[in-house]
């Protein structure tokens, strides 16, 4: 039995426009330390490395840099207060779901690669009905390396059932291109997700403004592989 082609999905920002609630948390930690609130174009530019970096350059944005352990007691608390609102504004954006399902009845595997906690990417991805799509969901904490790191989109693929040499990664930001770079997977840069770096100055493989356009342009990174794989 050939193996099925794998699409790695990134979850903020590529997948799901979680930054309305990432904001919302990230605003009622600073005014609990008395400090003033960000935007969202500034959270925008601030997520993708993970919740705790972007407490940290949330605070820093306010000047401020906390002890390590009151860094543990902020960082617990953002976690309680935004899996209480984990999708209160986050939605898919426009085009994904459709984009999902073109990808599954042409038989790929669908696989999540996020620097999200595992435990906060599934109570995401539970609320919004969508955990039954994905054959893995991988965080930041799955295993012992995450994005920019290779091997986080090379675990996920595996775990997923599939072959790191026949997977296509989708992402927004510097850790998403960089990972799949140096794990030799082909990468789409999406142009409406958070980063602090426009994606096309990241050279991605090919980069997109919308999702309709995304199964052609996964199609066209995978000519030879994808006829061997049968689609
Ligand atoms: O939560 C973050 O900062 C990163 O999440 P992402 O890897 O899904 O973009
Ligand atoms: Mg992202």
């Amino acid at each position: 039995m050939i193996t099925p082609p794998t699409l790695v999905l990134d979850l903020d920002g590529t997948l799901v426009d979680t930054a309305p609630d990432l904001l919302a948390t990230l605003n009622a930690v600073l005014a609990s330390e008395r400090l003033p609130p960000v935007n969202l174009d500034q959270v925008r530019a601030m997520t993708g490395a993970g919740a705790r970096a972007l407490l940290e350059r949330g605070m820093a944005a306010a000047g401020v840099a906390a002890a390590p352990e009151r860094m543990d007691a902020l960082f617990a608390a953002f976690i309680d207060h935004y899996a209480a609102h984990i999708a209160d504004h986050s939605q898919l954006f426009p085009g994904a779901l459709e984009s999902l399902q073109r990808f599954s009845d042409a038989g790929w595997r669908l696989a999540v690669c996020t620097n999200k906690l595992e435990g906060l990417a599934r109570l995401l991805l539970d609320t919004l009905e969508l955990t039954p799509r994905f054959d893995a969901i991988a965080g930041g904490d799955t295993f012992a390396f995450r994005k920019p790191h290779p091997g986080h989109i090379l675990e996920t693929v595996r775990l997923a059932g599939g072959d790191p040499a026949l997977a296509v990664m989708v992402g927004d930001s510097a850790a998403d291109i960089n990972a799949a770079r140096a794990s030799g997977v082909p990468v789409v840069g999406m142009t409406f997700g958070y980063t602090d770096i426009p994606v096309a100055e990241l050279n991605p493989d090919v980069v997109l403004d919308h999702f309709d356009d995304l199964y052609e342009a996964v199609a066209g990174l995978l000519p030879a592989r994808r006829q061997a794989a049968g689609g």
